[in-house]
């Protein structure tokens, strides 16, 4: 098997499609199974790298592994993947009119075991929302499973004023950093 061998530690296929958008097919994907509970008090920087960390940690496979974990905080808030429409309703009734952060974790374990991990951090700010567009919002469906209620590559985008950062850091794998990381880890990308 070759060293070059990557596998995507993730059941996510926005983090398949963004690693395409580099260039690159994973030779595997394997999702991790962790516990994803913060920790008490946990920072959501601290939550998003160790998340990241532990779903590398979960596979053992030849070569690079790629994994990453998005988190959406308010404040010191971390903000739950929303499985009730009435928890989706919670956070964007939370987000409406604010400025919020979201962090994106990308974490590659090397054929020699070594770590390297990179956060990014962005910004986002929703308009005011009217208990109306909130509705409409939740009739599509877009919040489920989704950190924080929301996937900006659906139709909220049209209710986020503006992002500082970047959009596939949001999304759910930084590019920027993901490029950075595997070709200082002499993984061959372009
Ligand atoms: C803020 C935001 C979140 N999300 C989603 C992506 C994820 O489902 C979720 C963050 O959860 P993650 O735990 O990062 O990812 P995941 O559960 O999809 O996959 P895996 O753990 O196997 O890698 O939020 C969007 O799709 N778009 C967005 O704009």
């Amino acid at each position: 098997m070759s060293a070059l061998h990557l596998t995507l530690a993730s059941a996510s296929p926005r983090r398949r499609d963004l690693l395409a958008r580099l260039g690159l097919t994973a030779d595997a994907i394997s999702p991790a199974d962790i516990d994803e509970t913060p920790r008490s008090a946990e920072r959501p920087r601290d939550y998003a790298l160790r998340m990241g960390a532990e779903k590398a940690a979960a596979i053992s496979a030849p070569g690079f592994v790629l994994a990453g974990d998005t988190v959406v905080a308010a404040g010191r808030r971390i903000l739950p993947k929303t499985e009730k429409e009435s928890e989706a309703r919670a956070c964007l009734e939370l987000l409406s009119g604010r400025r919020h952060t979201v962090l994106s974790s990308v974490v590659l374990k090397a054929p020699d075991g070594s770590v390297k991990a990179k956060l990014s951090e962005n910004i986002v700010r929703f308009k005011s929302l009217s208990p109306e567009e909130i509705s409409t919002y939740l009739a599509g469906n877009e919040w489920r499973g989704k950190a924080g209620g929301y996937a900006i590559q659906g139709a909220a985008e049209g209710l986020i004023q503006w992002i500082r950062g970047s959009h596939s850091s949001v999304m759910g794998l930084p590019l920027y950093e993901t490029r950075a990381l595997l070709k200082s880890a002499g993984f061959p990308i372009g």
